[in-house]
């Protein structure tokens, strides 16, 4: 990785208003994101994890500027973006795209592939003329390792996985620096899921592209990320380089999200931890720690102070009072091995 950073996200929040009563104002928010940082270099890919409704889609939208951002900021190759109006934004939308999750209803069925590939190399103007244009089409199409004459077929003479490469190509005609893939291996089967990931490895190797992978499946993310980042409630608790979150993790939450990826080891499974019950309502999150009231090691100050994200050694970053206490009394650093890694014979 070159070191350049791609995408700056500092303190950033989407609160979502809730209108009701007789007038139709604001009766409260949905936090869906609150207060949330990170940063990804050329040719690196950050993971964003997490249960469903913590808030990975609302933070993958608001890079994009899907919608207007209650506060914080989002620098994109060292520019500002979150403040810029609609029409100063514009050619900036070349720099990120995006691939989602169902490639069945991201693709216009009444446009060939042709067509959905001409779109954003002629929006953005990067094509010379039409002898250009053509070229582009069918090195995008090499690129995803597709036939160049599929270019005259419609999305639905396509299986999923090839649906997915198409989407793919026409993130690429945009020639981006940042790609956010929200689930977007998600839907596919499992031998295509690991095509699509291998694929997007290889594009990113070669273009040296940023990714925002946002995915609630840690398996495939264990294969595939440089860096991942744990969500809950609106807020990043954990944020680690993948070798030292999958192998010990430093919140409780992440300890119990990693119990319950299976390993790939026959007889072997991991000690599952079980939290007890639901994730709280995110329009009214718990005081202190948002997890203390699922967590199997909370005490008191849990319930009081909110912990803040902060460095618990080699760039390893948990929002977790446990790393206050003497490292004997910490139960996250006294397991006989990491969780991700502990196996018990079936
Ligand atoms: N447009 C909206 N208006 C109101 N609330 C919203 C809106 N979009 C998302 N939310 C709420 O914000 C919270 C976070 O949603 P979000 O889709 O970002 O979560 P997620 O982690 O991506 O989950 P999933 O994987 O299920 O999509 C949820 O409680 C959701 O209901």
């Amino acid at each position: 990785m070159s070191g350049e950073r791609i995408l700056e996200v500092s303190d950033l929040k989407k609160h979502f208003p809730i209108r009701g009563g007789l007038m139709g104002g604001t009766v409260g928010h949905v936090y869906a994101v609150d207060g949330v940082s990170f940063h990804i270099d050329r040719g690196e890919t950050l993971s964003l994890v997490g249960e469903s409704g913590c808030g990975k889609s609302t933070v993958g939208k608001s890079v994009l500027r899907l919608f207007p951002l209650t506060s914080g900021q989002v620098a994109l190759n060292g520019r500002r973006i979150d403040d810029m109006s609609p029409g100063t934004l514009r050619p900036l939308r070349r720099e990120i795209q995006v691939i989602f999750q169902d490639p069945f209803s991201s693709l216009n069925p009444r446009m060939r592939v042709r067509e959905i590939l001409a779109e954003p190399i002629k929006n953005f103007g990067l094509a010379k003329d039409s002898a250009d244009l053509e070229e582009r089409i069918g090195q995008l199409m090499d690129k995803v390792r597709l036939p160049r004459d599929a270019v005259n077929r419609w999305p639905h003479e396509f299986s999923g996985g090839q649906r997915q490469r198409i989407c793919i190509a026409r993130a690429l005609a945009a020639e981006p620096d940042v790609i956010v893939c929200d689930e977007a291996v998600s839907a596919l089967d499992v031998s295509v899921k690991a095509q699509i990931v291998n694929l997007l490895q290889d594009l990113q190797a070669e273009l040296g592209l940023a990714m925002l992978f946002i995915s609630h499946d840690l398996a495939i993310v264990e294969h595939m990320t440089h860096r991942v980042a744990v969500m809950y409630l609106g807020k990043i608790v954990e944020v680690a380089d993948r070798k030292q979150l999958f192998g010990g993790p430093r919140h409780p939450y992440t300890e119990a999200l990693l119990s319950a990826v299976p390993v790939p080891m026959p007889g072997a499974m991991r000690e599952r931890i079980v939290l007890k019950g639901d994730v709280p309502s995110p329009i009214n999150p718990p005081k202190g720690c948002r997890f203390h009231t699922r967590c199997p090691y909370a005490f008191d100050r849990c319930r009081k102070d909110e912990p803040m994200l902060r460095d618990n050694g080699e760039g390893h970053f948990s929002a977790c009072h446990l790393h206050d206490l003497p490292a004997e009394q910490n139960p996250l650093l006294n397991k006989a091995a990491p969780t991700a890694f502990r196996t018990i014979a079936a």
